[in-house]
């Protein structure tokens, strides 16, 4: 077992969710049914499913952005009822959620300037998730300018720069060629290392899940879904997808889906 896993387990988790069931108004069937999940302070997770299973729904409630039907939704010992500031969220596409009239810099800035954090210490703070994320040189330049993956590591810098406990990743790299795809996922592995987040990734990608998770928590086919099984990973990282015991994992993933 790697040493974060341990420290994971051995923490009081981050999030805990007991019985939870999602319905959307007039709609007569669950979408989420009894979802039970317990993530550790530090962990990287993966939400694992289908098209359609209800992983966005799922992320979007521990977010705080829509409401759960009944059950239980704990995030450090509070029950979410709305967004907060210990969650941050990344979203599939980047262009939606950054400021096309703003720099990078300013889009980094954003949340600071918006609690009125000091110049000074917004600069600082800026300066380091820019040149965390691999974008330094470029502070300047506009959305527009940037390439996807250069739109990815802006929105993924600006919601470190809020200092959440908590990253929320909705497909955060599904828009982006195989090439930018797998150096994002190299380079969300070593942030994740050097800021201890705690990550809850979305994807329906198994080999994505394998590079990069800790646990994997696979969903079952909707309606009524819930977290069928969670595998652990005690693989290093990086991780190779050419290695046998990873192709052992895919195999045993892939069989929920044939
Ligand atoms: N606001 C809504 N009102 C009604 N139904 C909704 C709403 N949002 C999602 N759904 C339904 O909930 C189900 C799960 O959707 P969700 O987007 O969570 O799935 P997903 O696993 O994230 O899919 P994908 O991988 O395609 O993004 C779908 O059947 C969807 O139509």
């Amino acid at each position: 077992m790697s040493s974060i896993t341990e420290k994971a387990i051995a923490n009081v988790p981050a999030i805990s969710i007991t019985g939870l069931s999602k319905s959307f108004l007039n709609n007569h069937h669950y979408v989420l049914e009894d979802v039970n999940l317990s993530i550790g302070k530090g962990e990287f997770f993966i939400l694992l499913g289908p098209s359609g299973c209800g992983k966005s729904t799922l992320l979007s409630m521990i977010a705080g952005f829509i409401q759960k039907t009944s059950g239980e939704l704990i995030v450090d010992n509070e029950e979410v009822s709305k967004p907060g500031r210990n969650r941050g969220v990344v979203f599939q596409q980047a262009d939606a959620a950054l400021f096309p009239w703003l720099t990078v810099r300013e889009n980094v800035e954003f949340g600071l300037k918006m609690k009125k954090t000091p110049k000074s210490i917004r600069h600082e703070t800026s300066a380091y998730f820019i040149e965390l994320v691999g974008l330094k040189g470029h502070e300047q330049k506009f959305p527009k300018e940037l390439s996807g993956g250069m739109k990815q590591r802006v929105q993924l810098a600006r919601v470190l720069a809020n200092d959440p406990d908590i990253l929320l990743m909705d497909e955060p790299f599904g828009a982006l060629d195989a090439m930018t795809r797998r150096t994002m996922q190299t380079e969300l592995v070593r942030i994740w290392k050097e800021t201890n987040k705690t990550i809850i990734f979305v994807t329906h990608d198994i080999q994505e899940a394998l590079l990069l998770g800790e646990r994997i928590g696979v969903m079952s086919i909707g309606p009524s879904s819930k977290i069928e099984t969670i595998y652990s990973i005690p693989l290093p990282y990086p991780r190779q997808f050419t290695n046998k015991e990873f192709n052992t994992y895919y195999q045993k993933i892939q069989n929920h889906f044939d």
